[in-house]
């Protein structure tokens, strides 16, 4: 009866040895000094490292770039509070450094893992022991930072203009009626590209996107609080952040005159057109202050175009 019963003991042992040598998890068993006791088949066929080489040698020999401090930091309080500890990828993306090898998410180069230390205890009840387990989380971590990216581009894209990389017309017009509610005082900039159907013509619809381009990249450089945008088409819009008109129209100006230096090697005029219009007392509306700057805009066009004109009632 004995004898049948240790017999059954060995064939669960064997039973449990199959198990723990082909469940698709790594799993590690390492000793008081981080040195291997057991290495199952998942971390030999991603590691290349067999169970009989991996054993008896120290976990940070065996790999280098293993990053010994923080392993450490998570292991020793498994050993002496015996509680289990748990890294989920989001933390730290891998403990091993294994290349993925899942054929739909091909995109990661690295596999992702989730890891869990849990501490073994002898007869004696010491923690002397502690098992690693590494579970591949490649496809889920693959599928959630692509709806992340996913989404940020498109956060960005209902906020940015693609071309420019400024701001769109209708995040502006939000800044702008916060901005006019916060009563602070300042000027409003409209850039309006002159005769630039004609240009179009005149060059390639590429080299003027690149003139848009590089005026949105000189509008970029008046800095993030004077709330530059790309308003629509070849029309740019700024909120002069607390400038009074004088300041705004030099400002107004050295923009107009760097618009028109980007035709100086060129046989072709390249200029626009700046309606400026400071916030008055009265102002009754973000929407009328806007207004204001397309009316001032509407009187550089008309006075000839290539000038800057400043509201007046
Ligand atoms: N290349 C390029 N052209 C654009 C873009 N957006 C608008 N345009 C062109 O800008 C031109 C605007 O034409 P209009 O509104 O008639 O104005 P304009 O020719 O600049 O004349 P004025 O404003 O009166 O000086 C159109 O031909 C549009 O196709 C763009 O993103 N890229």
């Amino acid at each position: 009866m004995s004898d049948k019963s240790e017999a059954d003991t060995i064939k669960d042992i064997h039973w449990l040895m199959d198990i723990l040598q082909n469940i698709d998890v790594g799993l590690v068993v390492l000793d008081r000094n981080y040195e291997v006791q057991l290495w199952n088949a998942f971390m030999e066929g991603h590691s290349g490292v067999s169970p009989q080489l991996a054993k008896g040698k120290n976990l940070f020999s065996l790999f280098p770039d293993l990053d010994e401090a923080w392993f450490k930091q998570k292991a020793e309080p498994v050993f002496q509070l015996k509680t289990r500890t748990f890294t989920i990828w989001e933390q730290r993306p891998y403990l091993f450094h294994f290349r993925n090898s899942r054929p739909i998410t091909g995109r990661s180069k690295f596999m992702y893992q989730n890891t869990s230390i849990i501490p073994l205890e002898s007869v004696t009840r010491q923690a002397d022991h502690l098992c690693v387990i590494i579970y591949d989380v490649t496809d889920t971590a693959v599928g959630k930072l692509d709806i992340s990216r996913a989404n940020q581009t498109l956060s960005e894209i209902q906020v940015r203009d693609t071309l420019t990389g400024l701001m769109n017309k209708s995040a502006w017009l939000t800044v702008l009626e916060s901005y006019y509610a916060s009563q602070k005082q300042g000027c409003l900039l409209l850039l309006d590209m002159d005769h630039f159907r004609d240009l179009n013509h005149a060059l390639s619809h590429q080299q003027c996107d690149e003139i848009l381009r590089r005026i949105g990249a000189g509008l970029k450089t008046l800095g993030d609080e004077q709330h530059a945008a790309r308003f629509g088409g070849e029309i740019f819009s700024v909120i002069l952040a607390e400038k009074e008109a004088e300041e705004a129209m030099q400002i107004a100006e050295k923009l107009r005159r760097s618009v028109f230096s980007l035709g100086k090697n060129s046989q072709h005029t390249i200029s626009a057109s700046i309606g400026v219009a400071e916030r008055l007392a009265d102002t009754p509306s973000a929407s009328e202050w806007l207004s204001n700057a397309d009316k001032a805009l509407y009187h550089a066009k008309e006075s000839g175009r290539n000038r800057t004109s400043l509201f007046k009632r």
